[in-house]
């Protein structure tokens, strides 16, 4: 067997399962209400943007303490296999319902890993309904899992996720990001509904 030294390693895998001695915080106070909307941070984001012909267009609801609800229905756009959802786009959709989880601790955040096992074939025309909640913060580090359900909220489970987010300044949008884009996006009225619900000046 050879290795492939061109692919670094990280000296294996981080876990996406918080350690004993995580916590849960508190609800963000500002975060929105349960059943309230946790609204798009971006309006051209793939996965949650209204300004996006192809886009996923994820709804996201805030639920009871540290989770929330999403779904969106796959369209033709979104088609790995005829008429079968994309498993990476499927992926797309958990890494944003996931990250929507720090809205509700209103911390910027990316994703550092992310976990997602498929467990049965999502069709188009189909509706994905997930349920993702924080399991544990540590430091920067956030710890949470979902859910994927076809056709409705208590429908056949479709797929599972976990990821672990990591906590970031501001400055890693402005600083990385396409400086043409970050322009544009100071005027994005969901970033700047964004910037306000994290208390961080761009
Ligand atoms: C006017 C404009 C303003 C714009 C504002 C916009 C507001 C919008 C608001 C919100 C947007 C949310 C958008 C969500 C979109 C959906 C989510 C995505 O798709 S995000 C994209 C994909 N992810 C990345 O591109 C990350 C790329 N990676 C990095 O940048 C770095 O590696 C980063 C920040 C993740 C970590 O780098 P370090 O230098 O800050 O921190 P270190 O020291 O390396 O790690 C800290 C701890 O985390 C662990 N860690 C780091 N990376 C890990 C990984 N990949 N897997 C597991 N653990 C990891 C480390 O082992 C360490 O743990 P120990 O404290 O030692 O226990």
């Amino acid at each position: 067997m050879t290795s492939d030294a061109a692919i670094p390693s990280r000296g294996g895998l981080l876990p996406t399962t918080p350690p004993a001695d995580a916590v849960l915080p508190e609800r963000n106070p500002n975060a929105p209400a349960p059943g309230q909307p946790i609204p798009s941070h971006y309006t051209r984001c793939f996965v949650c943007g209204d300004d996006h012909d192809a886009g996923l267009r994820l709804e996201v609801i805030a639920g009871e303490g540290l989770s929330l609800t999403g779904s969106f229905t796959v369209s033709e756009h979104h088609q790995g296999a005829p008429g079968l959802a994309h498993g990476g786009l499927l992926t797309a959709a958990f890494d944003d319902a996931l990250g929507s989880l720090n809205w509700l601790l209103s911390a910027p955040a990316v994703t550092g890993r992310l976990e997602t096992d498929f467990r049965r074939p999502v069709p188009v025309g189909s509706t994905l309904h997930i349920r993702a909640e924080v399991v544990g913060v540590k430091g920067r580090k956030v710890f949470t899992k979902a859910v994927g359900r076809l056709g409705s909220a208590d429908g056949p489970v479709a797929l599972t996720a976990a990821a672990l987010f990591i906590q970031v300044p501001i400055e890693h949008f402005t600083s990385n990001g396409r400086p043409e884009d970050v322009a544009k996006a100071r005027e994005d009225r969901a970033v700047r509904r964004s910037v306000e619900n994290l208390e961080v000046n761009p």
